[in-house]
């Protein structure tokens, strides 16, 4: 996307952008905003009014854009009320609107005035074609700029629209093309005779297409030759729309009111090199104890490692998405006491939140719970990013929840299919932590802090164990703990892999989706402790997000690559930045890919190029929802990072938050999930297409649980960072295992898997699978069980 100059606006304009539930939507309003800077613009669902509410307010707009999205422009569930903005201005009194139809709303304007629309050979999804411009030049190709050369552009399309011969007989023109040598030459905009309905097959608002701005800019040119010509009044602009759903979501927040009595945060500062690993010993923590989190950074881009120290003050906030129709209840657990903090057998105090709005209730409580116990900012260190708060997990299905797909739960107890989950796991698994242990891995700083009331004694107490533990000799070399005897893996079978890759393959080719990011479950049996496990992968596998989490029933192992959503502390007068770093492109470590070079040569081919791009626009129309106008940005397109086992193609996405708007750091993490680059685009579309696939049996869907979900922290001094959950085992406590067979250990889940895109082979797939499990379960298991 290049930015022109943005087009005289007279007036205040008002603008429909008509959404298909696709996921660069707000991408498109973004260029939109870039070139109207002081201008409503209206998102819609094309389902959630009626037509004869359309039909009232089309006349209040100045124009419409009609976005991209999945499926068929000639179905019903697909389309919408689309189809009814092309036959508005047929009745008495009504004068056509003024249209820019993208993709979808391109092969809609085509079928609706006698065009065909047609898969395409091969589907083109984040690819990029050069524009090239019909012999004869009408005043309807004034929608690109005369004599410059046709831009590149992004291309997300199966279907494509073909207009019949001779091209007469319907009141369409050609306004544009395309050439690949699969598909020939494929038309990719038009324009109607008479009426001002333009469109394009393309994407305008991608970040690697040319010309988008001078395209709306010309758009807006004829729209508005069209308004003044017919006398339309664009002035008014008293639009009331109340829609069923709206796009943009509202903050979670809804006061910002600072709390009565700020708490105080106490800390030590210390200059010194410790492993965060040792801290365990030193400060007596019993992994396997209830609780136990630790977030450890072994690897760059990772800086910051936080143990968080278990004490009696401490909650564990759990929820479970309940069936449909039952009560959506947050538990609270209190463990009160050292004991029930050492030890499972005695049981928390427990007090239980009913929600009224599921998991948005949810997202609520959280962010008012954080706001009430925000602490006085002036005490502390501003550059930590933890100074106590929220540490644990979200599962996939807290996000799939959250796109508004029922997950289909039964009241009834049963393991869902799929294999990662359990019949009870909770889906938000967190602590309030209140002391902790902050390692700053590039200065060797070490902050101890509390946040509990007179809390001075036990800061000073860890901060003189941990200089103690300095002045020992160090133990020797670290060495690896040993695994126990019996170890079991179940790999996803083959064929059965493969034939789901082909299967999400004709989704794609249908037009369902653009890139489906298909994954498959591993399980482990053990009888190893979870914490030599955990010392074993972390070992063999340094990521930025390791992480062992012990939070109740529930045990996470954890080697992610992968940074899902940070938020830096707002500081004054400045907005708090958040950033998305997706991870698409993967290539195994070899004797012939050696170097980050080497990689790059390997990575630098049009599937994995088409995958990362797809993310980074998903990712960029996620991030503009809850960003102030005009910051979202890449400042990184496509980069080879190298990783102990692999190289991948990493994307830097950032934003200002819009706290004026009253969004907070929640908001964005609520927005992202669940993780562009675990679903695929479009989300919600993919999403339904995924649990089908990874299902197994009638009406079962499947259940991913931890396993591509998000872990990480939020500060109550105002910042965040979440890790996607890939190359993560996790135990959910024994719950699956038959009694007979529970001396045999305890079962791990590793998931695995990568985007089917329409450049994929079920081979290449099955291998690429195998690579990211593989990266783990040698990890814990060493070679020769995979
Ligand atoms: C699905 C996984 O990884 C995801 C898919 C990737 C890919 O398709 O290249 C890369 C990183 C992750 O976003 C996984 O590790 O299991
Ligand atoms: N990006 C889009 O709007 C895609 C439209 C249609 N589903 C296709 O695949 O061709």
């Amino acid at each position: 996307m290049t930015t022109d100059h943005p087009p005289a606006t007279p007036h205040p304009i008002s603008i429909l952008l008509l959404d298909s539930y696709d996921s660069y939507t707000f991408n498109l309003h973004a260029l939109l905003r870039s070139l109207f800077p002081h201008t409503d613009i209206h998102v819609l669902h094309n389902d959630s009014i009626s037509p004869s509410e359309l039909r009232k307010f089309l006349p209040t707009f100045d124009f419409v854009v009609v976005g991209p999205g999945p499926g068929h422009p000639g179905v019903k569930g697909d389309i919408g009320i689309i189809p009814e903005v092309w036959g508005f201005g047929g009745r008495q009194g009504e004068v056509p609107v003024p249209v820019l139809g993208v993709c979808l709303g391109m092969q809609s304007l085509c079928l609706h005035f006698g065009g065909a629309v047609m898969r395409l050979h091969t589907p083109k999804h984040g690819q990029i074609s050069r524009l090239e411009y019909p012999p004869a030049t009408t005043t309807t190709s004034l929608l690109f700029t005369p004599h410059t050369s046709p831009p590149n552009v992004v291309r997300y399309h199966s279907l494509h629209a073909i207009l019949p011969h001779p091209p007469s007989s319907i009141p369409l023109t050609p306004l544009a093309y395309t050439s690949d040598p699969e598909n020939g030459r494929v038309l990719m905009a038009v324009a109607h005779h008479s009426l001002p309905f333009y469109a394009v097959q393309y994407h305008p608002e991608s970040i690697s297409s040319e010309g988008g701005a001078s395209l709306i800019s010309n758009f807006w040119d004829l729209a508005r030759g069209w308004n003044t010509d017919t006398g339309r009044d664009a002035g008014v602009k008293s639009v009331v729309i109340e829609a069923k759903t709206e796009v943009k979501p509202r903050p979670l927040l809804l006061s910002s009111s600072p709390p009565p009595a700020p708490r105080r945060v106490t800390v030590r500062k210390l200059q010194t090199h410790i492993c965060p690993l040792s801290l365990i010993p030193i400060l007596g923590i019993d992994t396997a104890a209830p609780y136990t989190a630790l977030l450890e950074s072994l690897a760059t881009p990772g800086r910051w490692s936080i143990l968080a120290v278990p004490s009696s003050r401490m909650e564990h906030i759990t929820y479970r998405i309940p069936p449909p129709s039952s009560p959506h209840v947050i538990s609270i657990a209190h463990p009160g006491t050292a004991e029930a903090v050492a030890r499972p057998a005695v049981p928390d105090t427990v007090q239980e939140v009913q929600v009224d709005d599921g998991v948005e209730g949810v997202h609520k409580y959280l962010a008012h719970l954080m706001q009430a116990r925000k602490p006085d900012l002036t005490q502390g260190y501003e550059e930590v990013p933890f100074c106590g708060g929220l540490v644990g997990y979200m599962t996939y299905e807290m996000g799939v929840a959250g796109l508004g797909i029922d997950l289909l739960r039964s009241e009834k107890a049963e393991a869902p299919a799929g294999g990662g989950g359990a019949d009870d796991a909770p889906d938000v698994n967190m602590l309030f932590v209140e002391r902790s242990v902050v390692v700053d891995t590039l200065t060797n700083t070490v902050y101890i802090q509390s946040l509990c009331e007179d809390d001075a004694g036990w800061v000073d107490d860890v901060a003189a164990k941990i200089i103690q533990a300095q002045s020992q000799p160090p133990p020797s070399s670290p060495t690896v703990p040993k695994l126990g005897r019996r170890v079991e893996v179940k790999t996803p079978n083959k064929a059965k892999y493969e034939a789901d890759v082909r299967t999400a393959q004709e989704f794609l080719a249908a037009g369902e989706s653009y890139e489906l990011c298909l994954t498959a479950q591993t399980s482990l049996r053990t009888s190893t402790p979870a914490w030599s496990l955990y010392q074993r992968l972390r070992q063999t596998n340094p990521a930025p997000y390791a992480a062992y989490l012990k939070l109740g029933e529930v045990t996470v192992l954890s080697s992610s690559p992968e940074r899902a959503v940070s938020w830096t502390r707002p500081r004054d007068g400045q907005r708090s930045v958040v950033e998305l770093r997706p991870i698409k492109g993967t290539v195994r470590k070899s004797s012939s890919v050696e170097t980050i070079e080497d990689a790059q040569i390997v990575l630098r081919n049009p599937k994995d190029l088409a995958e990362n791009l797809m993310i980074v626009d998903l990712i960029r129309h996620d991030l503009t929802l809850v960003s102030a106008p005009s910051t979202v940005h890449v400042p990184h397109l496509m980069r080879v990072e190298e990783y102990s086992h692999l190289f991948q193609l990493v994307s830097v996405v950032r934003g200002e938050l819009d706290g004026d708007s009253g969004y907070v750091g929640w908001d964005a993490l609520r927005g992202m999930v669940p993780a562009g680059s675990m679903t695929g685009a479009p989300k919600k579309r993919s999403v339904e297409i995924l649990r089908e696939l990874e299902g197994e049996g009638k009406g079962r869907k499947g259940e991913r649980g931890v396993y591509s979900g998000v872990m990480g922290y939020w500060s109550v001094c105002g910042a965040g960072d979440w890790s996607v959950v890939i190359r993560t085992a996790v135990n959910y406590g024994n719950r699956r295992v038959r009694p007979e067979d529970e001396d045999e250990g305890d079962v791990w889940w590793i998931g695995a898997g990568g985007a089917v895109t329409a450049l994929s082979t079920p081979e290449g797939e099955e291998e690429e699978m195998r690579v990211k499990l593989g990266s783990v379960l040698r990890g814990i298991v060493g070679d020769g069980c995979m």
